[in-house]
């Protein structure tokens, strides 16, 4: 099967917006697993967060037995606070280390307040009816010498004698923050803690945090940790204008619930981020396998333009490029022709005047004039499409200097029903301009006479053609016979003979408008189809060319000769052939009634002499020799000038 680009352009946007969904889906699929694994993240900073808030709690309860023991083993206050100063320097995380006894409380960093007995019944770290080596944790509180916030361990002791004595360690909760302050939940997620009786902030790496109540832990969760739920995620909260997500466990030690979590927003936005890059880099991949896909069918189809050799193979080739590659309906290529100033479309057999708005667009170098309105423009209104119509000039843009200069070759019309590909019609046309380009220099090669310009016999065929199936306006065909040229050849030379032609076609070109076919038919025989609205006056421009003619002398060294020719000329009509026929038969007459003169085929007069003559077929020069030699005569003063 032959897959056309067509159908892969057709395919673009279906595959757009499965490229969209495709997109979507990535995101979406990025987002389940960057969420799952901002999750794991933030359980596995809780675990770490665990394992550290253990290890402070075990290391401060030792502490506590350690110098219980001082205590009880040495009974001296001095040694106790030596060793608790020791302590307290060499563990950042202890603020301070206390003694309670007989009713004096004795501090690190040489603290100590006496008769103190009633007042440390309101500290926090103080329990009234804590047993003897039993270890209590107290809430959370600000220090009154540190003035930081800390949560306390207190050990109670037996010292006989002593009374009430307790041994304090208070632990800085703002220097534990710091240390978990490193554990990150993806960029901006932490780890925090609130006190699951007070409902307060504990751990929190902003420090001004600490001691506020939480945000996160609502009344109910609260509740349900306090009845014994251990661990659980908070899927959605509202902090600083931002929403949230956090995992949680309880801290069976410490009785504190640990938080872990992070922004919602950058969930999304690392997922937006993946998504946006890989569907970015596959909508890339897709595009540039399309693009140089395309590319290369329409340079593979779009060469085989420039093999097409007549007009009507051009269309039928591009016709094709453009229905497989964009699916057009129609097309329309129209060429200009510079010396009518019309625009002409052989397949459709169309003649129209050049729009007037197209060179403005030709001049601002708009190549694409899309949508042509039939309003706008006088071709668009004749093909009258029912699909839009794009028209794109075929422009040749040379240099002469430093200023462009646009040449408009042809127009091309696209009847197209769906999106245009700019990329891609801009290619087309350029294919059809470089083929239209190609084609015109061929025919223009295969159509003209190289020796002195004019059109040849091909060419005049053509045109006959053409003209006969117009109805506006009426066409002669001329023929026009150098008289005894064989005598000049032979008398003068050949060479001499060709400037004698080429005089003969420059006569001819000044001497005919614009819009006439001039033509060298062959050998010496010269043809003229042009416009006139009668035979009066197809009779009087050949008059006037025959008399040119004769009035020129030419100049042959120290000589000089005349030149004249014979013509016969006849209405285009019926058909080519009979019209040749007649004008070849009034030249022959001519020929065969003294030359040097102008007969037409209606001509009575010329009629008869040809009857008398008995020769009716097509015209034989070889048997015409010197009815009237041609004049030869001293150099004069008036001599034609023919450039070599
Ligand atoms: N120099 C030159 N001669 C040519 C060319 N083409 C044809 N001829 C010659 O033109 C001559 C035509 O001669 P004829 O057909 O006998 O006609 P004629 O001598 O003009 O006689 P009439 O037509 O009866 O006036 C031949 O001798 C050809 O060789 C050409 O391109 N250059």
């Amino acid at each position: 099967m032959d897959f056309k680009p067509k159908y892969l352009i057709n395919l673009v946007l279906p595959l757009f917006v499965l490229l969209i969904a495709t997109l979507v889906y990535i995101g979406y699929s990025d987002y389940k697993a960057i969420r799952e694994s901002a999750y794991s993240q933030a359980r596995a900073n809780i675990s770490v967060a665990q394992d550290y808030l253990n290890q402070h709690y075990t290391a401060a309860n030792n502490q506590l037995y350690l110098l219980s023991e001082i205590l009880q083993d040495k009974e001296d206050i001095a040694t106790f606070l030596t060793a608790a100063q020791y302590v307290v320097d060499h563990q950042n995380k202890f603020l301070e280390v206390g003694l309670l006894m007989d009713s004096t409380y004795y501090g690190t960093n040489r603290l100590k307040f006496e008769d103190v007995a009633d007042r440390v019944r309101h500290r926090p770290w103080y329990a009234e009816a804590q047993q003897s080596g039993a270890t209590f944790l107290s809430p959370f509180y600000r220090s009154n010498s540190t003035k930081k916030w800390c949560v306390a361990l207190t050990r109670a002791l037996e010292v006989p004698g002593k009374g009430d004595v307790r041994i304090v360690i208070e632990l800085d909760a703002s220097a534990m923050s710091e240390d978990l302050s490193s554990l990150r939940t993806m960029k901006d997620g932490y780890v925090f803690a609130v006190e699951s009786e007070s409902g307060q902030v504990v751990i929190h790496p902003d420090p001004s945090r600490l001691g506020t109540a939480s945000v996160s832990l609502s009344p109910d969760i609260l509740d349900d940790i306090l009845n014994g739920e251990q661990a659980g995620e908070i899927p959605s909260y509202a902090y600083q204008d931002e929403y949230k997500f956090s995992v949680y466990e309880t801290n069976q030690r410490f009785g504190w619930v640990l938080l872990s979590g992070t922004r919602n927003q950058e969930i999304t936005a690392n997922a937006l981020k993946l998504g946006v890059v890989g569907g970015t880099l596959l909508a890339m991949l897709f595009f540039i396998l399309l693009v140089g896909y395309l590319h290369s069918r329409v340079h593979q189809t779009g060469g085989q333009l420039l093999e097409a050799l007549e007009f009507e193979d051009l269309h039928l080739q591009l016709t094709k490029l453009l229905k497989n590659t964009i699916g057009c309906s129609q097309v329309y290529l129209f060429v200009m022709n510079e010396k009518e100033g019309v625009l002409e479309e052989p397949h459709h057999h169309l003649r129209v005047a050049v729009p007037t708005d197209l060179f403005c667009r030709l001049s601002g170098c708009q190549q694409l004039g899309r949508d042509c309105q039939p309003e706008q423009d006088l071709i668009v209104r004749q093909i009258s499409p029912n699909v839009p119509c794009i028209r794109l000039p075929l422009v040749n843009t040379a240099r002469s200097g430093h200023i462009p200069t646009n040449q408009l070759v042809g127009v091309l019309y696209i009847c197209q029903p769906g999106m245009a590909y700019p990329f891609f019609v801009k290619m087309i046309v350029n294919y059809t301009l470089s083929a239209l380009n190609q084609l015109l220099l061929t025919q223009h090669i295969r159509s003209e006479d190289q020796m002195t310009g004019l059109k040849n016999k091909n060419y005049l065929r053509k045109q006959m053609e053409q003209r006969l199936a117009e109805t506006q306006a009426q066409y002669y065909l001329a023929m026009i016979d150098i008289d005894d040229f064989k005598s000049i050849n032979d008398t003068y030379g050949h060479l001499f003979g060709d400037k004698v032609i080429l005089m003969i076609a420059a006569l001819m070109k000044r001497g005919f408008r614009a819009n006439s076919v001039l033509c060298r038919y062959g050998g010496e025989e010269f043809a003229v189809l042009m416009a006139a609205s009668d035979i009066d006056e197809a009779k009087e421009r050949l008059e006037a060319f025959r008399a040119s003619v004769a009035g020129q002398k030419i100049r042959v060294s120290d000589k000089s000769c005349s030149i004249t020719v014979s013509v016969g000329f006849a209405l285009l009509q019926e058909g080519m052939e009979s019209t040749i026929s007649q004008a070849d038969k009034a030249l022959y007459r001519v020929k065969s009634q003294g030359k040097n003169q102008v007969f037409d085929a209606e001509d009575p007069s010329s009629e008869s002499s040809a009857a008398m003559s008995g020769k009716t077929g097509p015209i034989n020069h070889a048997k015409l020799k010197n009815t009237k030699p041609f004049s030869e005569v001293r150099q004069s003063a008036t001599l034609t000038t023919i450039d070599d």
